[in-house]
């Protein structure tokens, strides 16, 4: 995978792989009635078993895109493609069976009376039967490691226990993506590590192609098979992690800054006068050539 750049004159938002597409943004816009304009002629992707980090700043659009992907809101401009039905033109029954979304503050999700109640709200309103909700709502709380919370009030939970209840609350729904917006912001790192292996899983275990808003660079590059950079409301290059994250240019043109990890790397290339023809994007992958030095 190579940096494709997002040429403003040439709008397309074609790519090459339009079998696996499940999500096609087709250059959407959207104006808030305060006049902010949230995205502009944005033209985004997904495709199936893959992980899609949208990186970028504050501001730059990322949440409005993701409340794109269910219908939450619609674009004033443009249209939204979910499984070859179009958002915009009202095919919009059923979308939350479709994509699921998961907000950055997860008391936006939590509102019934104990964690079982809220798993199975998502499964109801879908139209299943009492009982076929409960077992889905138990698998989905048991799939997140957090069967054991079932009886509780959602209001009493730690902030981790409530992000991992308002993931279980959209697997219960069976979707084919879930798009989560800043899924690890405010988790202790033991809670962070969990909620990072269970994206993975997600993907791995459940076929379910997830999008994620995230800050946390080093996050991206560890899971996410394509990175897109948002500014401005609109992605405006998009690559795997590694030719992302090592094109220093276009971090900054991003308002981003690199990974520490490859950071390090680079410092430590350049210190050693070595040649850099790996480019490590995880801890894991750095330690293990830095203990061959580079160019040897
Ligand atoms: N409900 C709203 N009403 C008016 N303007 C809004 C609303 N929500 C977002 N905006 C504006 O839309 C633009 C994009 O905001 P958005 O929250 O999508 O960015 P973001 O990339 O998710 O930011 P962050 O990283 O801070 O979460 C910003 O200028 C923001 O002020």
């Amino acid at each position: 995978m190579t940096i494709m750049r997002h040429d403003p004159d040439h709008l397309h938002c074609e790519h090459e792989d339009p079998s696996r597409e499940l999500i096609h943004v087709d250059c959407a816009s959207h104006t808030y009635p305060d006049g902010s304009v949230g995205i502009h002629e944005m033209c985004f992707h997904v495709l199936k078993d893959e992980i899609v980090a949208l990186c970028g700043p504050n501001g730059s659009g990322k949440s409005t895109l993701i409340e794109h992907l269910n219908g939450l809101l619609l674009p004033t401009k443009g249209d939204i493609v979910i499984n070859g039905r179009s958002v915009t033109r009202g095919e919009r029954e059923g979308l939350w069976k479709e994509v699921g979304v998961i907000f950055q503050r997860s008391e936006d999700q939590l509102f019934a009376p104990t964690v079982l109640d809220d798993v199975m709200f998502g499964p109801l309103n879908l139209g299943m039967a009492p009982e076929e909700a409960r077992t889905a709502a138990l698998e989905a709380l048991e799939a997140v490691g957090a069967a054991e919370l079932v009886g509780k009030l959602p209001n009493y939970l730690s902030g981790g226990q409530k992000r991992l209840v308002s993931i279980a609350g959209i697997l219960a729904m069976k979707p084919r993506i879930i798009a989560m917006d800043e899924p690890t912001s405010d988790l202790d790192p033991v809670h962070s590590a969990r909620i990072e292996r269970l994206i993975v899983e997600l993907k791995t275990r459940y076929g379910i192609s997830v999008v994620i808003a995230t800050h946390d660079l080093e996050l991206a590059a560890r899971i996410a098979d394509r990175i897109c950079l948002v500014r401005n409301g609109a992605v405006f290059a998009e690559g795997s992690p590694r030719d992302v994250f090592y094109d220093s240019d276009l971090i900054h043109e991003a308002g981003l800054k690199q990974p520490d990890t490859v950071k390090t790397w680079l410092e430590y290339c350049r210190s050693q006068g070595g040649k850099r023809d790996e480019r490590p994007v995880t801890r894991v992958e750095l330690v293990r050539l830095l203990g061959t030095g580079p160019g040897r």
